[in-house]
């Protein structure tokens, strides 16, 4: 009989049994080194909580919202790229998980089911993530198309001017299928000699001159909230607000683009502060356990997402997996909040952790 995984761990280990080394690499890796990649989890591991002790915990509410839309929990789906490497269903298996568990998919650019095809499987709210391709057209007839299928936020993608380097990619030869979203709006080679697939497409695809002027362009496309994803500093989250857009999200797009970028984790608070409380702030990378997403909102999240869990629980088990990936975290989250001392997310407090000074164990 197949093993039960217990936690996200084993599910990614199962993933690994199961999937081809290709996709495997591509799923787990990160950037050159990797550094990141261990960071983003390693740095959770460095903060420690302070639980309070007799609160009245009989009842605990994970429940949330965000710009207007509930939640049962503060955890939403990443968006991750052409899963059908991980299962036939892909995008849709995730997106009647994230339907069932009452939590919202942000569905990537790069899925392998269209957006149409994503918005027709289920009834949930779900938000559109958007790369920009050279020449405009294609980013405003997809933004439109997102608009009309009934998607509730633009998530803008910042931090992938072009695609970091991925080294077991290279090695594998990585083929990425064509992207379904914009069949039909542009015809790309994506034959290459030799390397990595994905980085030939990205490389002919990509606009690296995307800029803070262009939220002015994308405002003026469309009526939904600009959610801008791959802030790291302040500076960059004051321009965010600046620019006006409706949320933002500290990543570092899972360790895969800029090796060398901190943990998210320890960047989180500098970014909260800066807004003070303008826009919801949302974290992602490395989130593994009920604790990370604790730690994530006691420094300042309103919600975190996960990228990585997700697409092995899809791998391992299909759309069963990705729910109970979901689920898994939820009830992690909740045993958290009743062992801390917290009942609701509003009692969730900077007093609740202790955060080390921030050196990467490695550089101490
Ligand atoms: C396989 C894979 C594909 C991804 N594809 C996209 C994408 O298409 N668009 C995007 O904005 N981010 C993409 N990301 C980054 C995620 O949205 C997210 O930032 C990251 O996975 C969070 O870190 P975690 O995997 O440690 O949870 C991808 C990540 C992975 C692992
Ligand atoms: C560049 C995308 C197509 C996929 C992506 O964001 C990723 O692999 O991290």
């Amino acid at each position: 009989m197949e093993e039960d995984p217990v936690n996200l761990r084993e599910f990614q280990e199962l993933a690994k049994r199961k999937l081809p080394k290709m996709s495997y690499d591509y799923i787990s890796g990160g950037a050159e080194d990797q550094f990141t990649l261990r960071e983003n989890v390693e740095a959770f591991q460095r903060i420690m909580l302070r639980p309070r002790i007799l609160v009245d915990v009989s009842k605990i509410d994970t429940s949330s919202t965000l710009l207007g839309h509930k939640m049962s929990s503060p955890i939403l789906v990443a968006p991750t790229g052409s899963q059908q490497l991980a299962h036939p269903d892909g995008e849709l298996a995730t997106a009647r998980a994230a339907a069932a568990c009452n939590t919202i998919q942000v569905l990537s650019f790069a899925s392998d089911y269209t957006l149409e095809e994503v918005a027709s499987s289920c009834d949930a709210v779900r938000f559109f993530q958007l790369y920009v391709f050279k020449g405009r057209d294609v980013a405003a007839a997809v933004v439109q198309r997102a608009e009309r299928n009934g998607y509730k936020a633009i998530v803008l993608t910042a931090d992938t001017p072009r695609l970091g380097r991925r080294e077991a990619d290279i090695k594998n030869k990585l083929i990425i299928p064509m992207n379904r979203n914009v069949e039909g709006l542009m015809s790309v080679d994506i034959h290459t000699t030799g390397g990595s697939g994905l980085e030939a497409f990205a490389s002919k695809t990509l606009d690296p001159s995307l800029s803070w002027k262009d939220i002015e362009w994308l405002k003026s496309i469309t009526r939904l909230p600009i959610i801008v994803k791959g802030v790291l500093t302040a500076e960059d989250a004051i321009k965010a607000v600046e620019v006006g857009v409706s949320g933002i999200i500290v990543s570092n797009h899972g360790a895969r683009q800029l090796d060398y970028t901190p943990a998210t984790i320890t960047v989180l608070e500098e970014v909260v502060k800066a807004v003070s409380g303008s826009v919801p702030v949302l974290l992602d990378g490395g989130v593994r356990r009920g604790t990370d997403v604790f730690k994530a909102l006691a420094l300042g999240a309103k919600a975190v997402m996960i990228g990585r869990p997700v697409v092995y629980g899809l791998a391992a088990k299909g759309e069963d997996g990705v729910k109970r990936v979901i689920t898994m975290l939820q009830k992690e989250l909740e045993l958290t909040m009743a062992l801390a001392g917290c009942p609701t997310l509003k009692d969730i407090t900077r007093n609740h952790v202790m955060v080390p000074h921030q050196k990467p164990r490695s550089l101490l």
